[in-house]
């Protein structure tokens, strides 16, 4: 078994509201440079970490972790739309693998996914069906939300699962960093739109699926204009976590309350567990080191933008 690792910030907002053409330019190398490390490493199985934002699972049953036995991406966005090449079986013993390590993880045969899979699928694999991938989610935005430790344990499991396969693992994580776009919370919405958040938000007709957008596409041009406008990015903190992890002090962040990432970066900087479980399934496969380390503030997209690759030590670039 060889394994590889690629963190990736995700936003819908690129080619709706974009930075200025040399921080375009600077992301494009960035992606084009990772893109091309995981060629060389040519994987055999990807694992992709991901949250959702409310348009594959809602409160009608909301898990904490949810691997897919299937899935299917809803295009937002103008991001890709259709299946995952998900490989059934290993799936499945994935699953049962992080059941058997004792962390609850849901399953689904039918898992919606959004810009935060199809993203990093088509920026790094070239496309949703390039590469078999399991895909995890990791509920990011709907309170109570899962906590740092129980990201790690996740990603522990998942890892110790990877090292017992005969191939080359892409474990991919996708998200953060700062960031706190208009995503709506159940305890302060109307009646309507908590509707959505309980499931019938599911599957939105166009018109409203536009409108939705729009609202994000208008609050990222409002926050570039006034970065109070939204909850500020907070590259300091940003900073000190990819210290954290490049350092393999990745378990530091138990301590880390939900409540005060919320404050200190953004309610939507609780995607950064995606980066942990996939640091924390990497270290269970021995020590690493991390390169290609990534980072600006882009108010353009509301996010903390970041890339983070690592490989065991001793293993070879490909
Ligand atoms: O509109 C959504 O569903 C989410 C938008 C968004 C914007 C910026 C950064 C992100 O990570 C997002 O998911
Ligand atoms: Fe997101």
């Amino acid at each position: 078994m060889s394994v590889y690792l690629q963190c990736l910030s995700h936003t819908p907002l690129v080619g709706h509201v974009d930075p200025a053409p040399e921080v375009l330019a600077e992301v494009d190398a960035v992606v084009r440079e990772a893109r091309q490390r995981i060629a060389r490493f040519a994987p055999e199985l990807v694992i992709l970490f991901s949250p959702d934002h409310y348009n594959g699972f809602f409160y009608d049953l909301m898990p904490s972790f949810c691997i897919g036995m299937a899935a299917h991406a809803i295009g937002d966005y103008g991001t890709a739309a259709g299946p995952l090449d998900v490989p059934r079986e290993l799936a499945e013993a994935c699953a049962a693998a992080v059941l058997e390590a004792g962390v609850d993880v849901a399953v689904s045969y039918r898992m919606q996914v959004d810009h935060g899979f199809a993203q990093p699928l088509e920026l790094l694999l070239g496309g949703l069906e390039c590469c078999p991938v399991i895909p995890v989610f990791v509920n990011a935005v709907a309170a109570p939300l899962p906590s740092f430790q129980r990201a790690r344990l996740l990603g522990e499991a998942i890892g110790r699962f990877t090292r017992g396969l005969d191939r080359r693992v892409l474990l991919l994580a996708s998200g953060g960093l700062s960031h706190q776009p208009p995503v709506p919370e159940l305890a302060k919405v109307d009646a309507r739109m908590a509707e959505r958040l309980l499931g019938g938000g599911r599957n939105l007709p166009a018109d409203e699926r536009a409108a939705r957008q729009q609202r994000v596409i208008d609050a990222a041009r409002a926050f570039v204009e006034d970065p109070h406008s939204l909850h500020p990015l907070n590259p300091e903190w940003d900073q000190a976590f990819l210290d954290l992890l490049v350092g393999g002090r990745v378990a530091e962040l138990d301590r880390l309350s939900n409540a005060d990432l919320s404050r200190l970066a953004g309610r939507s900087t609780h995607e950064v567990k995606t980066w942990v479980a996939a640091f924390a399934a990497l270290s269970a496969c021995g020590p690493y080191r991390a390169e290609a380390r990534y980072y600006r503030p882009i108010p353009e997209w509301i996010a903390g933008f970041g890339a983070l690759s690592a490989r065991p030590v001793g293993q070879a670039d490909a």
